[in-house]
C-alpha cells in the first residue's frame, strides 16, 4: 500500500506533509532553479521543522528536493539562490539580507527527532551543507555531491567544513573545497558522505523503511543519543544540549518531583527514600 502522505500547510516553495506512521516528509519545491534556497524557502523550511520538533507523534523527518525538473534532472538542493544574493547575502521580498539558513543548519543538528536527506541529482554548496548536517543521507544512484564556493565567491567555514572533516577526513574535506570536484554516489557512500545508495525510483520507499525502523525504537535513547553525536563536536553548545536532555530526564524521575513537590508544599523534601546509587 503507498504511503498516504497529509499536507500539513501550504507554502510557495516546500511542500510539507506527514503519514499516519509518525513520519513527516518535507520537499524544497523549486526545480527549476535545482532546488536552490532563497531567503523565503529557509524561513518555510524553519517553521516545517519547527512544527515537526513540535509534534509528539513525529520520530523521524525526510528531507528532500521536488523533481525530476521539466528537462529529466533531479537536484535535492544547489544551495543558495544566486539570484538573489546581495552584497550582505541573501535577499528576500522584504528587502533584507540575510544567511539565516545557518538558523536552519543548528535546527536541524539540535531537534531531537531523526532527520534523513534523502537525495537525487545534486547536493551542491550549501545543498550539500544541508544533507551534512542531517542525521542521516540516503542518495540515488543519481546523486551527485560537491561544494562550490571558491568557484563562485562563497565558503561555509562552520559546520560544511569543519563537520565535513569528521565526517570524511581532513584530507578528504580539504579536497572537496580546494578543488571544488563533484562526486557520484557511489564515491559519497564509499566516503562516508552517505549510508546507503538505492535506484532513484526506490529513494522515498527506501527513507520510509528506515524511518519505520527508527520509530520501532526509544524516543528517549535516540534523543540522547543524537545529543551526545552533537556533544563531540559541538563544543559547549553540545554540551547544552546534552545536558538539557539530563535535566529532562531528572524532571521525569519521582525524586526530582519529590523536591519540587516539597518546595511548592513550603515543606521539607523526603530525601530519605532517594539512594545514593554507586
Ligand atoms: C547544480 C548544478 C551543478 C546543476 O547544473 P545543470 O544541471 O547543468 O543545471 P543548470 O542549467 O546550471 O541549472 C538549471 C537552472 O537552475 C538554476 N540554478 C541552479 N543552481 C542555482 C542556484 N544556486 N541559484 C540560482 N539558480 C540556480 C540555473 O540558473 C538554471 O536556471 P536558468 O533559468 O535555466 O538559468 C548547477 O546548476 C550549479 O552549479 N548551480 C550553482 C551552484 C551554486 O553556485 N550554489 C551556491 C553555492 S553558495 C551557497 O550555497 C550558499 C551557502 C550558504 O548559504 C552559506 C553558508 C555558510 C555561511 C553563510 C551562507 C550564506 O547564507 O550565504
Amino acid at each position: 500500500m503507498p504511503t498516504e502522505w497529509t499536507p500539513v500547510k501550504t507554502y510557495s516553495d516546500i511542500v510539507y506533509e506527514k503519514c499516519a506512521e509518525g513520519i513527516a516528509k518535507i520537499t524544497i519545491n523549486r526545480p527549476e532553479k535545482r532546488n536552490a534556497f532563497r531567503p523565503e524557502t529557509v524561513a518555510q523550511l524553519f517553521e516545517a521543522f519547527c512544527d515537526a520538533r513540535e509534534d509528539q507523534r513525529v520520530g523521524v523527518v525526510l528531507l528532500t528536493g521536488a523533481g525530476p525538473h521539466a528537462d529529466g534532472k533531479y537536484a535535492f538542493c544547489a544551495g543558495g539562490d544566486q539570484s538573489v544574493r546581495g552584497s550582505a547575502g541573501y535577499v528576500g521580498g522584504d528587502g533584507v539580507p540575510r544567511l539565516n539558513v545557518l538558523d536552519l543548519q543548528k535546527l536541524i543538528r539540535s531537534m531531537p527527532k531523526v532527520v534523513i536527506a534523502l537525495v537525487a541529482g545534486y547536493a551542491i554548496g550549501g545543498g550539500h551543507v544541508l544533507h551534512l548536517v542531517c542525521d542521516l543521507t540516503i542518495s540515488a544512484d543519481n546523486g551527485v555531491f560537491g561544494q562550490v564556493g571558491p568557484r563562485m565567491g562563497s565558503f561555509d567555514g562552520g559546520f560544511g567544513s569543519s563537520y565535513l572533516a569528521r565526517i570524511v577526513g581532513q584530507k578528504k574535506a580539504r579536497e572537496i573545497w580546494f578543488l571544488c570536484r563533484q562526486y557520484d554516489a557511489q564515491q559519497a557512500l564509499d566516503m562516508g558522505l552517505v549510508n546507503a545508495v538505492v535506484p532513484v525510483a526506490q529513494l522515498e520507499e527506501e527513507g520510509l523503511k528506515w524511518g519505520r525502523e527508527i520509530m520501532q525504537n526509544s524516543p528517549l535513547a535516540i534523543r540522547c543519543l543524537k545529543s551526545a553525536f552533537n556533544a563531540d563536536v559541538d563544543g559547549q553548545s553540545g554540551l547544552q544540549e546534552l545536558a538539557g536532555n539530563a535535566t529532562l530526564l531528572y524532571y521525569m524521575s519521582e525524586e526530582a518531583q519529590e523536591f519540587h513537590r516539597a518546595q511548592r508544599e513550603k515543606r521539607p523534601p523526603d530525601a530519605g527514600q532517594f539512594p545514593w546509587l554507586p
